[in-house]
């Protein structure tokens, strides 16, 4: 079973092994989030033309590329060489994700935000189809509405942590305002600013 996590990958070293299209949207997503993407690979997707922030080796896997990486994503189309990937990032102590496989170390999960709100789906590798659906469905509902919701709540939180009152106070108080509607909540943060 896998414990769900958020990883920090601003300025962070993340190597990915294969150039196609399954890497391509790996290596955009970290990008997307600050981090230093390294890609190894014969052949590279035209895609990663867009990617301007990024290493690009042009070779095959070689376990000597693994040193020096928090994250190695094992994204070529041949399911034995990934599988060797995660074998040597195992014995380097660092994490892997093999894109053709449901036991990896690691597993991206289907996910999307509003802001500061993440929401992140998976169904440990059973059906990545259905997780997409799920934060579809999601998407719906936790609407961009979320955005400032989240962002209120944040500001209105820190207030609430400064005043002098007892810890289940503040829980009451920090439980009650979640439920407000966003006009409550902007009228809060406003006085609060005061
Ligand atoms: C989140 C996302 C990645 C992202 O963020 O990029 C993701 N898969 C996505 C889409 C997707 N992947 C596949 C389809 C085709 C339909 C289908 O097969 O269902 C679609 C749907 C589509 O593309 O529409 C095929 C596929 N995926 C894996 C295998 C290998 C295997 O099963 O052995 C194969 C078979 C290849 C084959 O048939 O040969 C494995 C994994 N895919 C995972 C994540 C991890 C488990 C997530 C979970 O627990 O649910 C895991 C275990 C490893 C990992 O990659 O981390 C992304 C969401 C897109 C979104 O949200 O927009
Ligand atoms: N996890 C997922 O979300 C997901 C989704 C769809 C498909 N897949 C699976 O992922 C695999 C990759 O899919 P793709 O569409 O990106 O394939 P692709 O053929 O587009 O890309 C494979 C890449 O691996 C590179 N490569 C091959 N051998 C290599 C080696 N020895 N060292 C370094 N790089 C090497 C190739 O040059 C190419 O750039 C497929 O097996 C596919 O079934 C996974």
């Amino acid at each position: 079973m896998y414990l769900p996590i958020m990883l920090e990958v601003e300025n962070k070293n993340i190597l990915i092994i294969g150039a196609g299209t399954v890497a391509y949207k790996k290596a955009q997503k970290i990008v997307e989030q600050k981090g230093n993407v390294k890609v190894v690979s014969p052949r590279f997707n035209p895609d990663f033309d867009e990617l301007k922030n990024i290493k690009r080796i042009k070779d095959v896997y070689d376990k000597k590329y693994i040193k020096g990486h928090i994250l190695v994503i094992a994204a070529t189309d041949h399911p034995s060489i990934n599988k060797k990937i995660n074998e040597d990032c195992r014995e380097e102590n660092v994490l892997c994700n093999v894109v053709t496989d449901t036991h990896s170390d690691v597993i991206f999960p289907s996910h999307f935000n509003r802001g500061d709100l993440t929401m992140a789906v998976s169904t440990n590798g059973k059906s990545p189809a259905l997780s997409k659906k799920i934060i579809n469905d999601l998407k719906q509902h936790y609407d961009e509405s979320y955005e400032e919701r989240v962002q209120l709540l944040g500001e209105i939180r820190d207030i609430v942590l400064s005043l002098d009152c007892s810890q289940e106070e503040r829980r009451d108080i920090l439980n009650h305002i979640v439920e407000l509607e966003a006009i409550e909540l902007r009228k809060l943060a406003k006085k609060e600013m005061k």
